[in-house]
């Protein structure tokens, strides 16, 4: 049976990221984009990626930053991944040397199988709800059936997910990963141990099923 990796995105706090992978997520997400309501600091940034215990990986999340804002806090986090979220082009996600994996909005015209092309030294295409204003985070689904079965890269499946639509997600996509922010918390940047707990349940039973 395949494991679908989970990463919980939008951390602001130590003690949430610390429940989530007590819980049993794989990634922890940061959100370094001003204009995000789950936006952290550098310092707060670096205590939640510190206080994560081993093999559970801190994913940096950027929209269009300058490289010079990425490269401070690659000075100072210790983060495993690099998660671009904008209109970054291959090569500015290529610059910092370290693995990272590109966020796909779907609008109309996206063509997945292009975009596996473009990125195709990624660790996989982050594919999420297209939306006129917010760059992630809405809470709302896409869909799924605009992905294609074949990509030749991981996918790693967001947008809307949820405890109660994240197994038949799965049983219909089985992407490499799920992703979800908005549908395991109380209010934006704090996540409920209660939904958390439920959301992996149910990647489990999708899973099995
Ligand atoms: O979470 C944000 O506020 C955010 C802001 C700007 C760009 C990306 C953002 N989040 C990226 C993620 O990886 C989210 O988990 C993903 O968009 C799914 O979010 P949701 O639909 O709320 O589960």
């Amino acid at each position: 049976m395949t494991r679908t990796r989970v990463k919980i995105c939008g951390f602001t706090r130590p003690d949430d990221a610390v429940a989530a992978a007590r819980l049993g997520v794989d990634a922890v997400g940061l959100v370094f984009h001003p204009q995000s309501p789950r936006h952290v600091s550098v310092e707060r940034a670096r205590e939640i990626a510190s206080a994560l215990p081993a093999f559970v990986t801190a994913v940096g999340l950027f929209v269009d930053a300058q490289p010079k804002v990425i490269e401070q806090v690659l000075a100072q986090v210790p983060l495993g991944l690099l998660q671009f979220h904008g209109h970054e082009p291959p090569e500015a996600c290529r610059r910092y040397g370290r693995p990272y994996i590109k966020a796909i909005r779907m609008a109309a015209d996206v063509d997945l199988e292009r975009e596996a092309a473009r990125y195709h030294d990624s660790c996989g295409l982050l594919v999420d709800t297209w939306h006129p204003v917010a760059a992630g985070g809405t809470g709302e689904r896409f869909d799924w059936a605009r992905i294609p079965g074949d990509l030749p890269l991981p996918v790693i499946l967001a947008g809307g997910l949820a405890p109660d639509n994240v197994a038949a997600a799965i049983r219909q996509v089985r992407p490499w990963a799920v992703d979800v922010s908005s549908g395991v918390e109380s209010a934006k940047g704090i996540k409920d141990p209660a939904r958390m707990a439920a959301f992996i349940r149910e990647v489990r039973h999708g899973d099995s099923t």
